[in-house]
């Protein structure tokens, strides 16, 4: 088991939604926090190679990346890719050059072929083609996996990678254009509420499934591989459960108390069919999620409003 407690803990990304969580479960460990300040780019080297030099943290998480929904994955392939492999290239090496113990590089289930086998094992990696709106995103995402794997077998790094499902809660995208679709039903439901509004519309047929993650699970989670795996094998980080967009815009309309009608815009795209993954090998090491998909729209919903205030 890696303890924490007394170790140096850099979180690169903390100011995101998922880093952000990350540091509020890591007040729990007894650990030093490391952050950059934002004038660190991380898709510079010689910057990188430099805050870690003079930081020395123990421990990574790299949950910087650029992140967004379907539309902005399908819109920015150059930034989802370069931005993403510069920013993972940097931090995994100038972790290894500066000697950190630990590393976790954060993926995502997009990695695995568009029509795997469902739930998704591990094992799915690179056995077919990708979803052409995030392939770009995702063989960066490959890309920091690999990386991680080879680090581990040439130098011996203690670097592991985990890969979490769709993830929403505090501190998330609400933009309309370049968030993913939890957020972004929230503010529509809530927006439509407000303005007396007859319908919400949202994209693509509805019948795609996704499964979605709690981001303070995602973090319990994450502190979780940290302390008790040390491999290099990726491990799947979701709530073990999916469910199609429409069903998802019903659900958030009943927290958000938006009773009208759901249009569907089929000129967005759809995406993957469905990206449900096997929980099955963190189940087994003795991990589990605790926040049911509504109390965590409650929560998200909560948020959403405090940001807005
Ligand atoms: N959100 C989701 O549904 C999912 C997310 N993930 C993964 O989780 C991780 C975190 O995502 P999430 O928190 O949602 O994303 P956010 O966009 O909320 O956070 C990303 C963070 O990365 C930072 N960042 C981006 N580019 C740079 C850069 N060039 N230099 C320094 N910092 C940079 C941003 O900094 P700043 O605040 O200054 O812009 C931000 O703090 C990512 O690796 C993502 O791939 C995986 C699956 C699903
Ligand atoms: C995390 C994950 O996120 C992305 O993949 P995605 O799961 O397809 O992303 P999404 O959340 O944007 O959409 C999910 C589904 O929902 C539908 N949908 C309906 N209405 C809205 C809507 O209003 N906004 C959005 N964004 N989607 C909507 C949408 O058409 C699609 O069918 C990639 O970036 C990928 O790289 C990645 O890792």
């Amino acid at each position: 088991m890696y303890q924490l407690a007394g170790k140096r803990v850099y979180v690169a990304g903390h100011r995101g939604m998922v880093g952000s969580a990350i540091v509020r479960r890591l007040a729990q460990e007894n650990c030093e926090l490391l952050t950059s300040p934002r004038e660190v780019d991380l898709r510079e080297q010689a910057a990188v190679r430099e805050w870690f030099a003079a930081n020395r943290p123990d421990t990574v998480v790299v949950a910087a990346a650029k992140v967004g929904g379907i539309l902005a994955n399908d819109s920015y392939p150059a930034q989802f890719l370069y931005d993403n492999l510069m920013i993972e290239a940097n931090v995994i090496d100038a972790a290894h050059r500066s000697g950190a113990q630990k590393l976790l590089f954060l993926g995502s289930s997009c990695i695995y072929p568009r029509m795997a086998p469902q739930p998704i094992p591990e094992e799915a990696l690179l056995t077919g083609p990708l979803e052409p709106t995030n392939e770009w995103y995702a063989i960066a995402k490959i890309a920091g996996i690999k990386l991680c794997q080879a680090y581990r077998r040439e130098y011996g790094c203690d670097f592991i990678s985990a890969m979490p499902t769709n993830l929403y809660g505090p501190g998330d995208n609400f933009d309309l254009t370049s968030s993913h679709v939890l957020p972004a039903l929230i503010r529509k439901a809530h927006e439509a509420k407000v303005a007396g509004a007859p319908s919400i519309e949202i994209w693509g047929s509805g019948t795609p499934r996704r499964e979605f993650l709690h981001v303070d699970d995602l973090a319990d989670g994450c502190i979780f591989l940290l302390k008790n795996y040390s491999g290099e094998e990726h491990i799947n980080l979701g709530s073990g459960k999916d469910l199609p967009i429409i069903e998802l815009a019903q659900l958030v309309c009943d927290v958000v108390g938006f009773e009208g009608q759901i249009t569907k815009d089929t000129s967005k795209p759809d995406g993957t069919p469905r990206k449900l993954m096997s929980g099955d090998r963190i189940a087994k090491m003795g991990w589990a999620p605790r926040i049911s998909l509504r109390a965590g729209i409650e929560d998200a919903y909560r948020a959403f409003l405090e940001q807005q205030a």
